[in-house]
């Protein structure tokens, strides 16, 4: 185990009767941020899967600090419809209470936006609004699968600039998957598929 962070080792990973991974190995020091990189297809999303312990259908093992508090962003925002984004975030009852919600709907530019539901924000609007519901649970392990997809320029190297300065403020560990060059710079390691 790699203090505290994360250790994990697929023999074989399958859908079905389709080899999707074959003999891979993940280690991830505490604290450490590590990006995943490789053509569309090669398992990306379905390692980060295993690693927050959606998928344990696999062949191998995976080790993670009992104590972790891990987070993660879907490619796909998955915000409840039924939900306004303070809702949302309110809901995952976290650490900082109302005013940890105001403050990062805020820092992720949402300031006013905060009572809308998912369906009157656009998509960008609903991808910042699931990276601050992951942000403001002050988790140990944050796994974002192209987070920053389909977000504007300018509003991609905000939320770049906040997750590098909330990794200052509090360090914890970052695993992304990423098919843009420029999120390369928010990391220690590359990982290619
Ligand atoms: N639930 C599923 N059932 C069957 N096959 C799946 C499932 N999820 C993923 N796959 C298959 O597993 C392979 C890897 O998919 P995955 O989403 O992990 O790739 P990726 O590298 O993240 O791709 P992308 O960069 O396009 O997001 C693909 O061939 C995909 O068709």
């Amino acid at each position: 185990m790699c203090g505290g962070g994360v250790d994990l080792t697929i023999e074989r990973k399958q859908f079905g009767d389709r080899l999707i991974l074959q003999r891979f190995a993940l280690c991830v020091r505490a604290g450490e941020a590590v990006a995943l990189t490789g053509p569309s297809g090669r398992g990306k999303s379905t390692v980060l899967r295993i690693v927050a312990g959606l998928d344990r259908d696999f062949h191998g093992q995976r080790q993670l600090d009992q104590a972790v508090r891990v987070t993660m962003v879907f490619q796909e925002p998955r915000l409840l419809p039924w939900r306004t984004a303070r809702q949302s975030l309110l809901l995952c009852q976290p650490p900082g209470g109302a005013e940890a919600v105001a403050a990062m709907l805020q820092a992720v530019g949402l300031a006013g936006a905060e009572d809308l539901y998912p369906a009157q924000m656009s998509l960008g609007m609903q991808r910042r609004a699931a990276l601050a519901r992951a942000l403001v649970m002050q988790p140990d392990l944050l796994i974002l699968d192209e987070a920053f997809a389909s977000l504007d320029q300018t509003t991609a190297e905000a939320m770049r600039a906040l997750l590098r300065s909330e990794r200052q403020r509090r360090p914890f560990t970052l695993l992304m998957a990423t098919h843009s060059p420029d999120d390369l710079a928010l990391v220690d390691r590359v990982v290619a598929l």
